[in-house]
């Protein structure tokens, strides 16, 4: 049985809008299968122009569209089955197993009080391991350490097959080789990304385009090498940058190093 590649979502915001001056009006489009980085300073609006992408919030003006449709003109359920989100916050129920949680990313396409079909299991199990959490898939996952956990968050993010996915600072808890795994599995989705990260030289291998926000304003959007320069990382996060001095290292995958050397 094989898992079907999703179809990646085209998104479109127009003028989103939250809040009283929380987030002014943002603009962009971004292609099915694009993968969009948004950064920002702490208090910047990322986490709430990503409710407003996922449907938390509902914006206060302008529209959301997803395939050309306004998210909050579609059953929350399509919404569900399109749309994943990888969030800050993580589930309570901590008595819940890995495999149950991540088996909770298949509800959106279950028929009302139908149990998980064949396909179901065969793709819960595929995400278990892409996350290589076969091992843990029987734990409590509030038995597990914080990294573990959002491994678990992306796999259920996984097996929802979303045509886009959202992920709020996905590498947090993660050490350097989780954090490279799991950016390239989200790039390797073949769904459309919408990232927000705080780690400049990670996003510079991991998305297409970034927007960079500043005090919920956007001070940028476009395709990575044009938008993050010294004068925008200076206006943006209050920083300079400075080229990398020798004692600093850029990382890849074991399996990219490989291929790097073979080439
Ligand atoms: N529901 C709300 N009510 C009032 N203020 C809010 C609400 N949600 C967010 N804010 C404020 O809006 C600003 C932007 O918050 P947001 O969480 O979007 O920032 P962020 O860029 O994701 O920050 P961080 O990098 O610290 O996670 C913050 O000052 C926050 O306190």
């Amino acid at each position: 049985m094989s898992c079907p590649a999703p179809i990646p979502a085209a998104l479109t915001l127009e003028q989103v809008s939250w809040g009283s001056g929380i987030l002014a009006p943002v603009t962009l489009t971004l292609a099915p299968g694009r993968v969009l980085g948004v950064l920002g300073a702490n208090g910047a609006g990322k986490s709430t122009l990503l409710r407003l992408i996922y449907r938390f919030h509902k914006p206060q003006s302008g529209r959301v569209l997803l395939d050309g449709q306004d998210i909050h003109a579609m059953p929350a359920r399509a919404v569900a089955q399109r749309v994943a989100a990888v969030l800050q916050e993580q589930p309570t129920d901590f008595a819940l197993t890995v495999a149950e949680i991540v088996a909770l990313g298949r509800a959106p396409h279950r028929r009302a009080l139908a149990g998980p079909s064949a396909q179901d299991a065969h793709i819960v199990d595929h995400a278990l391991e892409r996350l290589s959490l076969h091992a843990f898939a029987a734990r409590p996952f509030g038995t597990l350490s914080g990294g573990e956990r959002q491994r678990v968050m992306v796999a259920r993010a996984l097996a929802q097959e979303p045509g886009l996915i959202v992920l709020d600072e996905p590498t947090n808890h993660l050490d350097i080789r989780h954090q490279l795994e799991v950016l390239r599995l989200a790039r390797g989705l073949g769904a459309t990304v919408v990232a927000s990260l705080h780690d400049l030289n990670l996003v510079q291998g991991f998305a297409d385009d970034l927007l960079v926000l500043k005090d919920g304003q956007p001070l940028a959007f476009g395709p990575v090498a044009q938008v993050l320069t010294p004068e925008l990382i200076a206006r943006a996060f209050g920083v300079h940058a400075h080229p990398r001095g020798p004692a600093q290292f850029d990382f890849s995958l074991f399996d990219d190093m490989q291929q790097e050397r073979r080439a």
